[in-house]
């Protein structure tokens, strides 16, 4: 386990360190409760050993500290084990109020520290365990289950934090609106089943194109997602007019070199797609609007033949 030990009196915290370290753990130290917060805000540990009484910052708060830091991530909760000269029932409550789990005295038997260092062990591959599968879980309820693009809802809820930023920082934001040309035609023709089909290469080309900007530093916020049906977006925050138009060239020749035969698409004989875009140099204002425009283009797009792109006018 990585254990931060946060102690100031040297003798003692090199005696318990090295207990510890005896038994495969690596440890920390820290000279009092500020030095201890700071560290555990630098690193990841699986466990704290806080001693209470120090200069500068005793072990309450710098309990206190570490518990309102973690409120601020979700599923944050980094064990804490007072080091207790004397486990009065006020330090325990106090202990316990202050958002430690558990303490052990200074004192304590070698086999009783190993035995709490092992029930410790236990939580923490518990823990590192519900990491990834909460990591694993936000990320599938993230995705579209038929394209593996992101769906709307997360798509809502990037979008809302990278306008707020732009907004805020002055800079350029992005969207394209893309739709299927004439996919009814596409289902009934082929099926359904070859319907979804063409739904995952399409957006499998939509997200090669996303992802292989010529200037990265332009497009590097840039994500695509299924906006719904035959419908996806790609947001741009922060690229530049050029990267905007470069995206939605990538996106049409990307989908056409797909050469997905479509016959009963008005002549053109593979599968398409029209592209309305808006592009704002500063963001302000509301990100409907920037909706409301690319998807006036898009049916323009649609208006004027298909298989193209309206990104100004
Ligand atoms: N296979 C399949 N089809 C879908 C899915 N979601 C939506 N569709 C179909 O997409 C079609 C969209 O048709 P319309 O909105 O009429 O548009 P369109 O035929 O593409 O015509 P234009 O947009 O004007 O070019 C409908 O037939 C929907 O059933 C899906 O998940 N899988």
């Amino acid at each position: 386990m990585k254990i931060l030990l946060v102690e100031d009196s040297r003798s003692l915290a090199a005696v318990i360190g090295s207990r510890l370290e005896s038994f495969g753990n690596e440890v920390t130290l820290a000279e009092n409760g500020q030095i201890g917060f700071d560290k555990f805000v630098q690193a990841s540990f699986d466990l704290i050993l806080m001693d209470i009484e120090m200069p500068v910052m005793n072990g309450f708060e710098a309990t206190t500290r570490i518990r309102a830091h973690e409120a601020r991530q979700p599923w944050a909760w980094t064990p804490i084990l007072f080091l207790t000269a004397s486990d009065t029932s006020d330090n325990i409550v106090t202990a316990i109020e202050a958002g430690g789990d558990d303490f052990i005295a200074k004192t304590v038997p070698e086999p009783v520290l190993q035995a709490k260092m092992k029930a410790m062990a236990r939580i923490a591959t518990l823990r590192r365990r519900l990491a990834v599968a909460n990591a694993r879980l936000s990320e599938q309820a993230s995705r579209d289950g038929l394209t593996g693009l992101y769906n709307r809802r997360h798509m809502d809820l990037r979008l809302d934090a990278a306008w707020e930023q732009a907004v805020n920082r002055g800079k350029p934001f992005a969207l394209l609106i893309l739709d299927i040309d004439n996919f009814k035609k596409y289902n009934d023709h082929y099926g359904h089943q070859t319907g979804d089909d063409c739904l995952r290469a399409v957006a499998a080309a939509i997200a090669k194109a996303v992802a292989e900007g010529n200037a990265p530093e332009e497009t590097e916020h840039a994500f695509a997602a299924r906006y719904g049906g035959e419908e996806f977006v790609v947001v741009l925050p922060f690229a530049a007019h050029a990267a905007y138009e470069a995206v939605a060239v990538r996106v049409l020749a990307g989908i056409r070199a797909l050469a997905i035969e479509h016959l009963d698409n008005a002549g053109i004989g593979t599968v398409t797609v029209s592209v309305g875009g808006a592009y704002q140099t500063r963001a302000a204002g509301r990100i409907a609007d920037l909706f409301r425009c690319a998807d006036q283009r898009l049916y323009r797009a649609k208006g004027n033949g298909r298989n193209q792109a309206v990104l100004a006018g």
